[in-house]
């Protein structure tokens, strides 16, 4: 492209914490290209549904309206949440940045630590992977599915309908409630999602000037990371609803990646690690979900349909 400096649209969800973290990335963009960036609102599928997201089928429907805006040329790029974005590839589209990655930790928000809670006490989330870890760290807690936005989720603790709730602390520190932290789950405990913490940009594939000026906020260690990640989900042919938990990082030059299958009454469990080449993360991941595979990890997910979601 010849004319320099124009300002990108940047197309992006419109709640609070996806215009916060779109708004963190125009900023880094900005001072890196010294082009200038419109943030566009757009509503997804997701965030008109009421619909439990394991219902609805979780994948794309953050997604897929930012994607048709791109293809028809609305906007230049969208941020996401990586962890929203389905496994397989999109037609036409590029994954053009995957910027450092922010905590990818699962917290608690409540009165106190989850070992502290009552007998019996309710804690929401609509998750299976965390309703499976939660079961397997207090078999005694009722788990109520809920959906919303944080801000809604959060309310419900301060209503008293629940005792506490599980959210990504990526999130709750995007939307300044760090406050209602009570616990964060070190990934020994609860296993994050694929992806959480992390955001993806995307921009047409055929906008090969798009690609490259996007590049500017990349950052490999947590491109290769959430690639390992997401590469078991895929060959575990797992959506974001799945009961299966990720966490890689480079540890002394070499990509650690550990994942869990947790079948969903959380009695039962399938975890393994490996190390390898932070070059070949998609390797890794192929690997290790083949593990899972030969010790049942499809038998554990399996018993999730016969459950009532
Ligand atoms: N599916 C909703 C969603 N997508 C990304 C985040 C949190 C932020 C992140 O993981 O980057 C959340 C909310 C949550 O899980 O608490």
């Amino acid at each position: 492209m010849s004319t320099a400096k124009e300002p990108l649209r940047l197309g992006t969800r419109k709640s609070l914490m996806a215009m916060t973290q779109s708004g963190l990335v125009a900023d880094a963009l900005s001072q890196r290209t010294g082009h200038m960036v419109d943030l566009v609102g757009v509503t997804t599928q997701g965030d008109v549904s009421k619909a439990l997201l394991a219902q609805i089928g979780g994948t794309g429907v953050f997604v897929n309206a930012l994607r048709d805006r791109l293809l028809s040329g609305e906007v230049d790029f969208a941020v996401h949440s990586l962890k929203d974005l389905p496994t397989g590839p999109a037609e036409g589209i590029a994954l053009a940045a995957v910027p450092v990655r922010d905590d990818p930790r699962d917290a608690l928000c409540g009165p106190c630590k989850l070992a502290d809670l009552p007998r019996g006490a309710r804690v929401g989330t609509g998750s299976p992977r965390r309703v499976a870890q939660l079961r397997a760290l207090r078999s005694d807690i009722e788990v109520v599915p809920i959906r919303g936005n944080a801000d809604t989720r959060l309310r419900k603790v301060a209503d008293g309908e629940l005792d506490a709730v599980v959210l990504a602390y990526a999130g709750l520190k995007r939307i300044g409630r760090l406050a209602d932290v009570a616990e964060v789950f070190d990934p020994d405990q609860m296993l994050p999602a694929p992806g959480q913490g992390a955001l993806a940009l995307e921009c047409r594939a055929d906008r090969a000037d798009l690609v490259e000026l996007l590049a500017a906020v990349d950052d490999p260690a947590s491109r290769a990371a959430v690639t390992a990640e997401r590469t078991v989900l895929a060959v575990l042919e797992a959506g974001c609803s799945a009961p299966v938990g990720t966490y890689a990082a480079e540890v002394e030059q070499k990509l650690r990646l550990t994942a869990n299958v947790v079948g969903i009454d959380g009695a039962r469990q399938i975890r393994l690690s490996a190390s390898g080449h932070p070059d070949r993360p998609d390797e890794l991941g192929r690997e290790l979900a083949r593990r899972l595979l030969d010790q049942g990890a499809d038998q554990l997910m399996g018993e999730l349909d016969d459950e009532p979601r």
